[in-house]
């Protein structure tokens, strides 16, 4: 199996429209060169993850301007597309940091509103709302668990997932800069913990004054790093191989000596 992450530079001198514009040209050239099973893009790529005051005027419907260029980009590559997140307006509620999944038709396959909401007490934190459901996707390659940005600071998320069958987790982000230490060891944390692969896809570029750790990242279920990027824009191609998750199980079976929650994982 193979993933292209596209780390894309999130500046906010790039209309929205011509980013959108962009990013769906960059999936159909990133997926006919380096034929990747999946590629990821990163957390709200539209807007940013730092830009609040763009929530609410760029907040689409689930199935908006993005949801349609994105199936569209998806079945014209002929790939699995983590879309990254949209800010998704719910008619009936709040705004969600909503991910979006498409399969190599173009279908929907799944969406994840971000569970844990960055900001403290201002941001994300008080302009959205909070998802409650874990999300898995299972593609023909590997199970795939969803996340975004900050859950990756909240271990219990990805237990949950594991336990739900996942064997590669799936991170966009758009983490600044000045934490860029934690991004990459809580990638490995992560990995190494739950034995999975853990692809972690983030924005380079700088917006509402909020300088982008870039960095993406590819870890193996050993909490190796596979790939790392740079803090500018840039593609990330791995090969995976998912048998490597049971592998890595079965030698060090760290999994089955959990006491508190829930048993070993099911694969
Ligand atoms: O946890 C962090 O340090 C960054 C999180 C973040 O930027 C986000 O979730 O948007």
């Amino acid at each position: 199996m193979r993933a292209s992450l596209i780390q894309i530079a999130v500046d906010e001198g790039e209309p929205v429209n011509s980013r959108r514009a962009r990013v769906s040209s960059l999936v159909r050239e990133v997926a006919a060169r380096e034929r990747p099973d999946l590629v990821v893009l990163p957390e709200l790529w539209t807007t940013g993850a730092f830009a609040y005051e763009a929530f609410a005027a760029e907040a689409e419907p689930l199935e908006g301007p993005t949801y349609e260029a994105m199936a569209k980009a998806a079945s014209d590559a002929g790939v699995w597309l983590h879309a990254g997140s949209i800010p998704e307006r719910d008619p009936k509620g709040p705004l969600y940091n909503t991910s979006l999944v498409f399969s190599p038709t173009g279908e929907p396959a799944a969406a994840y509103r971000k569970i844990h909401r960055f900001g403290f007490d201002k941001g994300e934190a008080v302009l959205m709302g909070a998802g409650s459901e874990l999300v898995t996707v299972r593609t023909p390659g590997a199970t795939l668990g969803l996340a975004t940005c900050y859950d990756l600071r909240f271990p219990e998320l990805f237990r949950g997932l594991v336990d739900a069958g996942a064997e590669m987790f799936v991170v966009p982000a758009g983490w600044p800069a000045r934490r860029r230490e934690h991004w990459t060891l809580l990638a490995r944390a992560r990995a190494v913990e739950d034995q999975v692969y853990v692809l972690a896809c983030g924005t380079g570029g700088t917006h509402a004054g909020v300088d982008q750790a870039g960095h993406s990242v590819v870890v193996d279920p050993w909490g190796e790093v596979l790939a790392e990027a740079g803090d500018g824009e840039e593609v990330l191609t791995v090969d995976l191989d998912p048998a490597r998750v049971a592998a890595t199980r079965e030698q060090f079976p760290a999994l089955k000596d959990r006491v508190l929650g829930s048993p070993a994982p099911r694969r």
